[in-house]
């Protein structure tokens, strides 16, 4: 659905050279909810402008839905961006227009009949859940019932493509969760493909298939969300997935009193999907007969599933560790050896 190959975007400023996208390529397949996510100047907001043709590529090509959106003008850049929509951190509502009227905008200016724009605003208010407030002004609306209309209106011309800038950095977590939700239901019901960016994991935990991290114009890290989550590979990854899981950190730098003159091994495992359903504390008890004590667990759901993580100690001899460790393996388990003074 979206392809973007070697992008760079270069902005001029005072003459100096500003690079905002740095050789960015990344594939988005159709009905998937991706993630894309960074610090503030890391290049999302760019990036997300050059996938709706509001900024051209220095380098590199954009297509979207079938069409090179990097390429394109006048009428074909047009009806390109008509499969393009987007919703925004503030809404960007027209306040003199109400939730219908606001919903309507677009297939008025299209010049739909106005029998048509009628049931389309019907379909949509029930939608995004806004019955009963046909009639309010973005005024009388909250936080989450703004972003409901942003959401209608961004789906009035069925586009093929949802992007969506900070779509929840300006609401409350209650009404964060409620959104997403609304975007995951649309997402499942329409097949439609959706592009966030955020600053914040927990979104991309709670809806993405996919993330990209950016930082300084580049993607740094691209994959799928669970492999994201349990095995990242850089330090900037690592701070972003420690916002929704607090002992992402080797555990003796959280909790040294804990580990401190600690003998014997502290072991990390790492379960995926439904082997966290396992009893393996129960079995590598029995199996090596060693009492297994259980230091810190957690179990994290993401929107392709659900991953947990065990630290524990025991005192064992390097001989039985290696079976113990080949053992786990052999059941998807992964485990660290997790080094404490
Ligand atoms: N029109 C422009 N002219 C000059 N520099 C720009 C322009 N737009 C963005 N930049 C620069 O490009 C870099 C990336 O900015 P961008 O807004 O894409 O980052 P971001 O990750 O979206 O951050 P934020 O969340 O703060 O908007 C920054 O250094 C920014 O100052």
């Amino acid at each position: 659905m979206i392809v973007l190959t070697n992008v760079s975007k270069v902005f001029k400023d005072n003459n100096e050279p500003i690079v905002a996208v740095d050789n960015v390529s990344l594939r988005v397949e159709r009905g998937q909810i991706y993630g894309i996510i960074g610090y503030s100047g890391a290049g999302k907001s760019t990036l997300i402008r050059l996938l709706n043709g509001l900024e051209k590529p220095s380098a590199g090509s954009v297509l979207v839905a079938g069409q090179d959106i990097a390429r394109a003008s006048g009428e074909s850049l047009r009806q390109a961006r008509l499969k393009i929509s987007m919703i925004f951190q503030h809404f960007n509502l027209l306040w003199s227009r109400n939730v219908s009227e606001n919903i309507a905008f677009s297939m008025q200016i299209a010049g739909t009949p106005k029998a048509a724009i009628r049931q389309r605003v019907a379909e949509l208010i029930a939608l995004v859940g806004l019955q009963g407030r046909e009639h309010a002004y973005p005024s009388q609306l909250s936080g989450g019932q703004k972003q409901r209309v942003g959401i209608a209106r961004a789906l009035a011309n069925s586009p093929a493509v949802l992007l969506c800038d900070e779509a929840t950095s300006a609401l409350d977590p209650q009404t964060t969760d409620s959104i997403l939700d609304l975007l995951l239901d649309i997402n499942r019901r329409l097949n439609l493909t959706i592009v966030l960016i955020t600053h914040e994991m927990h979104v991309v935990r709670k809806i993405c298939e996919r993330v990209a991290v950016m930082d300084n114009g580049r993607v740094v890290e691209e994959g799928d969300v669970l492999n994201v989550f349990t095995h990242p590979q850089q330090p900037i990854t690592r701070q972003f997935v420690k916002q929704v899981s607090q002992y992402r950190e080797p555990l003796p730098d959280l909790a040294p009193e804990l580990l401190q003159n600690l003998p014997g091994v502290v072991l990390k495992l790492t379960f995926l999907g439904l082997s966290v359903r396992r009893p393996v504390v129960g079995e590598l008890t029995l199996r090596y007969n060693l009492p297994f004590n259980i230091l810190h667990g957690n179990v994290t759901q993401t929107a392709n599933g659900i991953f947990g993580e065990l630290w524990l100690h025991a005192e064992i001899d390097p001989g039985r560790l290696d079976n113990i460790l080949a053992d786990l393996r052999q059941h998807n388990i992964t485990a660290e050896v997790v080094e404490h003074a």
